[in-house]
C-alpha cells in the first residue's frame, strides 16, 4: 500500500451551461518519503488537485486514500482532526498571522487539537533553527523578509510532522536567489521525513530537485521526464 493513493479522481464545477470538467481519471501513487512535482499549464487543475489532496475541496468522483484511509468518508469533526494532524500546507502566500511572532506562528498548528505538548514545542524550536530563524523568533511577519516568511511557513507546515506536505507554488513570489534557498530547504527537510511531499510548481528548478514529476494533461496525470 502506498502512503498516498489517488484512484480515478474527478472534479467538475457546475456552471450555468454544462459542468466545467477540471480533473478526470487522475491516478497517483506516492510511497513513504517520496516527493512529487505536479506540473501543467495554467488552468489545468493543479491547485484543484492539491486542494483535494489536502481535503480543502471534495472530489466529484474517485477515491483518495492516505495510509489506506479515505478522508472524505470521515465525519466533519474527524476530517478536521485528520487535516490538522496529517496534512501540512505551504502556499504561495505565507498566510502567517500578523499579530503572532515567527515562533508562535510555527507553533500554531499544535493548538488545533488541544494544548501544545512539550514535545511539539521542542519540535517547533528545532524547526525554527532548521530554517535558520532562531534569531528572528520574536519578529512578527511584517518584520521578516519574503523568504524568511516562507521559511516560517515551511516550519509551521512541518511542526506536526504531517504524512502529506502539500506546497502550492512555494517559490512563486520569491526572487531567484531566495527561491533557491527555499527549494534547498524543502528538499533537505523532505529528505529527513518519511511522509510524502507534493509540490505544484511552474519552476523547473524546483521540480527537478524532487523524486518524480507528473504533468496534468487533458485532465489526467502523466509521468513526466522534465
Ligand atoms: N470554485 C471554482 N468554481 C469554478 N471553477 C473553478 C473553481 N476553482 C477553479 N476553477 C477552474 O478550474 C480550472 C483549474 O483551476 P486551478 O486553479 O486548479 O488551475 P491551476 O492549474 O492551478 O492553474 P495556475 O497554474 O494558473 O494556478 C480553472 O479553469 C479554473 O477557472
Amino acid at each position: 500500500m502506498s502512503l498516498l493513493e489517488v484512484d480515478q479522481l474527478g472534479k467538475q464545477y457546475p456552471t450555468p451551461a454544462e459542468p466545467l470538467v477540471v480533473l478526470k481519471d487522475v491516478n497517483l501513487r506516492a510511497d513513504r518519503g517520496q516527493s512529487v512535482a505536479v506540473l501543467g499549464p495554467s488552468g489545468s487543475g493543479k491547485s484543484t488537485l492539491l486542494a483535494i489532496l489536502g481535503t480543502l475541496d471534495e472530489p466529484s468522483s474517485g477515491v483518495v486514500r492516505v495510509e489506506g484511509q479515505d478522508p472524505f468518508q470521515l465525519s466533519e469533526t474527524a476530517l478536521a482532526a485528520f487535516r490538522a494532524d496529517r496534512i501540512g500546507f505551504v502556499f504561495q502566500e505565507h498566510y502567517l498571522l500578523p499579530q503572532l511572532s515567527a515562533f508562535e506562528n510555527v507553533l500554531l498548528p499544535l493548538l488545533a487539537t488541544g494544548p501544545a505538548t512539550a514535545a511539539g514545542i521542542a519540535r517547533g524550536e528545532s524547526l525554527l533553527e532548521r530554517v535558520g530563524l532562531t534569531d528572528r523568533r520574536t519578529h512578527r511577519p511584517a518584520e521578516l523578509s519574503g523568504g524568511e516568511r516562507q521559511r516560517v511557513a515551511i516550519a509551521r507546515a512541518l511542526v506536526r510532522d504531517p504524512l502529506l506536505l502539500l506546497a502550492d507554488e512555494p517559490t512563486g513570489n520569491l526572487d531567484a536567489a531566495t527561491a533557491e534557498t527555499v527549494t534547498e530547504l524543502l528538499v533537505g527537510l523532505q529528505a529527513e521525513r518519511d511522509g510524502v511531499l507534493v509540490v505544484v510548481t511552474h519552476s523547473e528548478a524546483l521540480a527537478n530537485r524532487l523524486d518524480r514529476r507528473v504533468r496534468l494533461i487533458n485532465h489526467a496525470l502523466e509521468e513526466a521526464s522534465v
